[in-house]
């Protein structure tokens, strides 16, 4: 026997119109194997007249109406896809009041508020999924819910902003400006309408905020985290890596160490022979290392119509079986540990260093203060293990760009020299 679950959303730019396709393209798949048919009653947009990639169903209402979908009592389900912080706060509390079930993709709204619409939910006895905040197509926050249940995670990191990782890509294989390559990923939908977190590393930091969650049971903040985005990285630096063995990923990372989470989202040098540095373009990765099963990596599509789509419609089918057998209210992710939160640059490590410094300079650097230095190609250097007071004084010449190395962080203090300080060096 097949249900009919009644569906309203919030949005239908990018995402939306792959929920609309997508939907209507397995609708009989759907009811097959899941028993479950969902009616598209009505949609919210912000421009009525706009046009449109997608044509709706026969009878589905287009509205600009927040309130016409959340408050509509014939309404069982509603899938945000409309974005913003304050606007679809409204929206999903007003939703989980009227005892609607909620899916969405906004991680910059589940990142912030989500564990104050999580207790609403819960209060509410109503589901808020949210699986393809993150990664985008990768099922990755549902993986961790149900492969992980058991295990305990050590450690996460992620290339997972779609739009950082083609930029840096399209530097470094096709020699690419960051503005083109820039420019390519917002034509093919990958960017945030405005790309400032995506390239500003906040986008990674809401999503590394949700994954941190789910993996240690533990929620950072951004101040936490202090992004650095990949605004400063040149198409020379990508490409003077590369031909070293080096691939330059916007990594965001999550390790504990005893009672500690260390965090980080930057660019960071991933060596040639791991597998992250293989994931390019739109892909994500996320490499998680855990007691029991070890080192597995997760990839797929990071971003784009849809890929997303499909993520948001495994949550809608999910909270339409809960629907269906009357079982809603769990939360997505019950994890909750109690770790101290530090930062990777808070610790020893190596480093990939970019300058216009006169080799011998660098040199004179190097003895002075008890480092050595490897020169790779043009201005380029691979550093040893430099403390980060050391990082601070060498960086205060501000003619070297620093690029921690992945793997490369000493969990035990090293004694290193300081380095003598010299401001505003002539080149
Ligand atoms: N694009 C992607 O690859 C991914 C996006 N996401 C997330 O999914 C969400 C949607 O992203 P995306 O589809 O790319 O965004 P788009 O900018 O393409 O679409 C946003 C849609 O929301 C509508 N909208 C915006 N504000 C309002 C409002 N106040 N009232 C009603 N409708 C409104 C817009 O209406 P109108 O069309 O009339 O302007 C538009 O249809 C975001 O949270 C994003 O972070 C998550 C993973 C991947
Ligand atoms: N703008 C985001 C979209 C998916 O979350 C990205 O580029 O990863």
């Amino acid at each position: 026997m097949t249900t009919t679950i009644e569906v309203g959303m919030l949005g239908l730019g990018t995402v939306g119109s792959g929920v609309v396709e997508r939907l209507s393209r397995a609708a009989v798949k759907i009811e097959q194997t899941q028993g479950l048919r969902f009616h598209l009653a009505t949609v919210a947009v912000n421009h009525l007249n706009a046009p449109r990639t997608v044509s709706l169903p026969l009878g589905t209402q287009l509205t600009d109406s927040i309130d016409a979908v959340v408050t509509d009592p014939q309404i069982q389900l509603v899938i945000e896809v409309m974005g913003t912080l304050t606007t679809a706060k409204r929206a999903i509390t007003t939703a989980l009041k009227h005892g609607k079930s909620v899916v969405t993709a906004n991680k910059d709204l589940i990142a912030t508020a989500g564990e104050t619409l999580v207790r609403l939910a819960q209060r509410e006895g109503c589901d808020l999924f949210y699986e393809a905040s993150v990664a985008g197509g990768i099922p990755i926050l549902r993986t961790l819910t149900d492969s992980y249940a058991t295990d305990t995670v050590q450690s996460v990191a992620g290339i997972i902003n779609g739009t950082a990782n083609y930029v840096l890509s399209a530097m470094t294989r096709t020699g690419q400006t960051y503005e083109q390559a820039l420019r390519a990923a917002q034509r093919a939908g990958y960017a945030e309408a405005d790309p400032t977190n995506d390239v500003g590393g906040l986008d990674a930091t809401y999503k590394l905020i949700i994954l941190s969650r789910f993996a240690f049971g533990q929620s950072l903040t951004v101040e936490q985290v202090r992004p650095v985005g990949i605004t400063a990285v040149t198409t020379s630096q990508c490409q003077l890596a590369a031909t070293s063995g080096w691939q330059l990923k916007l990594l965001a990372q999550a390790q504990r160490h005893g009672n500690q989470l260390y965090c980080r989202v930057a660019p960071v040098a991933v060596g040639d022979g791991r597998a992250l540095s293989r994931v390019n373009g739109v892909q994500n990765g996320v490499a998680i290392s855990s007691q029991a099963i070890g080192e597995s990596l997760y990839t797929g599509p990071g971003a784009g119509s849809t890929a997303t789509a499909n993520s948001v419609l495994n949550d809608v089918i999910a909270a339409g079986q809960r629907l269906r057998l009357g079982t809603r209210g769990p939360a997505f992710n019950r994890n909750a540990g109690q770790l101290g939160v530090k930062r990777f640059d808070q610790l020893p490590q190596a480093y990939l260093l970019f300058t216009t410094l006169p080799s011998a300079v660098m040199a004179d650097y190097a003895n002075e203060a008890h480092f050595s230095l490897k020169p790779l190609s043009r201005g380029s250097y691979q550093t040893s293990t430099l403390s980060p007071v050391q990082l601070a004084q060498l960086q205060a010449t501000r003619a070297i760009t620093a690029i921690p190395i992945a793997d490369s962080v000493a969990w035990e203090p090293v004694s290193v020299a300081p380095l003598p300080i010299r401001t505003n060096i002539a080149i």
